[in-house]
């Protein structure tokens, strides 16, 4: 028997109207037996916050490697901008495009930045690949701004820095390539609550000065009611429930949600889920093109030492 679905507008019912940057239709993705993502549709408006919340292995961490291009759907579609991004990128170039289009910053900085890489050569690579030929200096000193790391972290290593110094550089390594919309998946779950906070609040100044879009993945509702307008509620790979954050927390409609108010759950992947994901964040790998070659999760493709 199929979840009851409980949907409420999405849109606002004041102000503008405010057009959709990112609109996912029908996405589906099944591992074996295991529907992952079932039948998952939502938009995301120019600037907006959503959240996707549910239970560890609810489906929100496969829903987010589709939409940014790590992982294929078996079918329904992703549009940022009206362009879909759901087929096979043709070549370096189109791979490059998208991955500027959408930007994602993992749970764990220190796995996903290379340990032997400075703060500036992190910046310095992903400009590089992206914007090659010209000087960035100027940007990388810009970026670091940015994310309120002085420029006296410019030339640390990873493990110089603190856990919430490090996730400013992985933002700042997103933002450098002038995402439309920015995944955030668990991106402040390993931190302190007074580091959590800092990083929350520099998020939303991110968002009000450029205008990018924020899809924020979580399991902690206190997560969700600070820094998303809307959310989307996940269980066993459909959305249970969707609506205005602030109407879906007063006021769930759907048990599931409900028994999520009461009870927040903890993350809890299982050692082997743990493990793989260690594995490939470390090599600073996200997926693999059709020649076998790893990509990075800035979108280069990491070629085999010879
Ligand atoms: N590569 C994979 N191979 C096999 N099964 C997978 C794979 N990725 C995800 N799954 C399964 O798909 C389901 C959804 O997993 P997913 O990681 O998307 O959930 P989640 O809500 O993000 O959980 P968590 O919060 O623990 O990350 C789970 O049953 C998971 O075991």
């Amino acid at each position: 028997m199929p979840e009851p679905t409980t949907e409420r507008t999405t849109e606002p019912t004041t102000g503008p109207t405010t057009a959709a940057v990112l609109e996912v239709t029908g996405l589906r993705r099944t591992f074996g037996t295991v529907r992952a993502v079932d039948e998952v549709s939502f938009t995301l408006a120019a600037g907006g916050s959503l959240g996707i919340v549910g239970e560890s292995g609810s489906g929100k961490t496969s829903t987010a490697k589709i939409i940014v291009g790590l992982d294929r759907a078996d079918g329904g579609q992703v549009l940022l901008n009206g362009r879909d991004r759901t087929a096979r990128a043709r070549g370096k170039a189109q791979r490059l495009a998208r991955a500027r289009e959408i930007q994602m910053v993992f749970q764990d900085p220190f796995l996903s930045l290379d340990p032997r890489t400075s703060v500036e050569g992190v910046l310095r690579e992903t400009l590089r690949l992206h914007f090659p030929g010209t000087d960035h200096a100027g940007r990388i000193a810009e970026l670091l701004d940015q994310v309120g790391l002085g420029t006296r972290a410019a030339s640390a290593l990873p493990r110089q820095l603190s856990g919430g110094q490090r996730q400013r550089v992985a933002i700042a390594r997103a933002l450098a390539v002038q995402p439309t919309v920015m995944v955030l998946d668990e991106a402040v779950a390993a931190l302190d609550v007074s580091v959590q906070a800092q990083v929350l609040n520099l998020l939303a100044d991110i968002r009000e000065q450029t205008g990018i879009g924020y899809l924020f993945i979580t399991h902690d509702l206190g997560v969700v009611r600070c820094v998303t307008e809307q959310v989307i509620v996940m269980r066993h790979g459909r959305i249970v429930e969707q609506g205005r954050t602030a109407e879906v927390l007063a006021e769930p409609r759907h048990p599931y949600t409900r028994l999520l108010l009461e009870s927040v759950p903890r993350p809890g992947w299982d050692p082997q889920q743990i493990a793989a994901a260690r594995r490939a964040l470390r090599d600073g790998e996200t997926g693999r093109e059709p020649d076998g070659e790893p990509i990075r999760p800035d979108g280069g493709v990491r070629r085999a030492e010879s």
